[in-house]
């Protein structure tokens, strides 16, 4: 008989409803090392219960931009956590204590122990510094606010750009493979992922020319996020701030 063999991965989707928030909790078993994409501050309690509960080491609190719905829990984390140092694009504006560039990796876990790694691809348009993380061991993609189930990232503020998005989704993420599943940092009709060939057949905004997409994107009317106000100050402080 085949011996068992032992999970070496572990994998959360997480949300949070006030924001229609995905947060991702991703753990490499051997070392019990783990990472935490796109903490809301408002879930941070169950979020930290969940990694104390699984014995997990929370090294990186990763944001995928500076959000501008929702704080991000990654300052609060930082609190529970003191091994945790949070992360984001060196094109973000935002303080935080490691800053990826498009092409490096983040691990976790030990080298030639099947770590758990993310590639960093820069996929800026919805914010300028906007960066998805592809784990190709597990053929999967997170994408932030670039790429949506359906849809992608408004591209009305925040350094936005239409044209800049749509060369970042044809170029950086529609060039996975097709079976890569898409885990996205919100969506409002209820799904959980997507994967490319999914995106690439059936996203009505992404299915379009450059010409249309920048069209659609400049008639989307979405009224300003509820939180924008105080969101955009604390995010840009990305987990740096004391104790106010
Ligand atoms: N109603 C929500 C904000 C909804 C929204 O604007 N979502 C953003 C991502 S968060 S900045 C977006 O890019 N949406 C794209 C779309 O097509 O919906 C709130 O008040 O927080």
């Amino acid at each position: 008989m085949e011996p068992k063999s032992i999970p070496q991965y572990l994998f959360r989707q997480l949300f949070e409803n006030e924001s229609s928030t995905y947060t991702y909790l991703l753990a490499d078993l051997a070392t019990k090392q783990a990472l935490i994409i796109d903490p809301v501050v408002d879930t941070v309690e169950r979020d930290a219960k969940l990694i104390q509960q699984l014995g997990l080491k929370l090294r990186y609190a990763v944001n995928t931009h500076v959000h501008a719905d929702h704080i991000t829990g990654s300052g609060e984390l930082k609190k529970k956590f003191p091994d945790c140092k949070s992360v984001i694009s060196n094109e973000s504006g935002a303080k935080a204590d490691i800053y990826v560039k498009d092409g490096e990796v983040i691990q976790i876990g030990e080298t030639g122990k099947t770590p758990v790694i993310l590639e960093c691809r820069a996929t800026p348009g919805h914010t300028n510094g906007c960066m998805s993380f592809v784990s190709h061991k597990n053929k999967s993609v997170f994408t932030g606010d670039a790429l949506l189930i359906r849809g992608c990232g408004r591209t009305d503020f925040q350094q936005g750009s239409s044209d800049k998005l749509y060369t970042s989704i044809q170029t950086k993420l529609f060039t996975l493979p097709d079976d890569y599943r898409v885990y996205p940092a919100h969506d409002y009709t209820g799904q959980l992922c997507s994967s490319i060939l999914e995106e690439k057949t059936h996203n009505p905004r992404l299915t379009k020319s450059r010409d249309e997409f920048i069209q659609i994107m400049a008639n989307l009317k979405l009224s300003h996020p509820k939180q924008i106000d105080k969101a955009l100050p604390a995010n840009l402080m990305c987990g740096i701030q004391g104790d106010d």
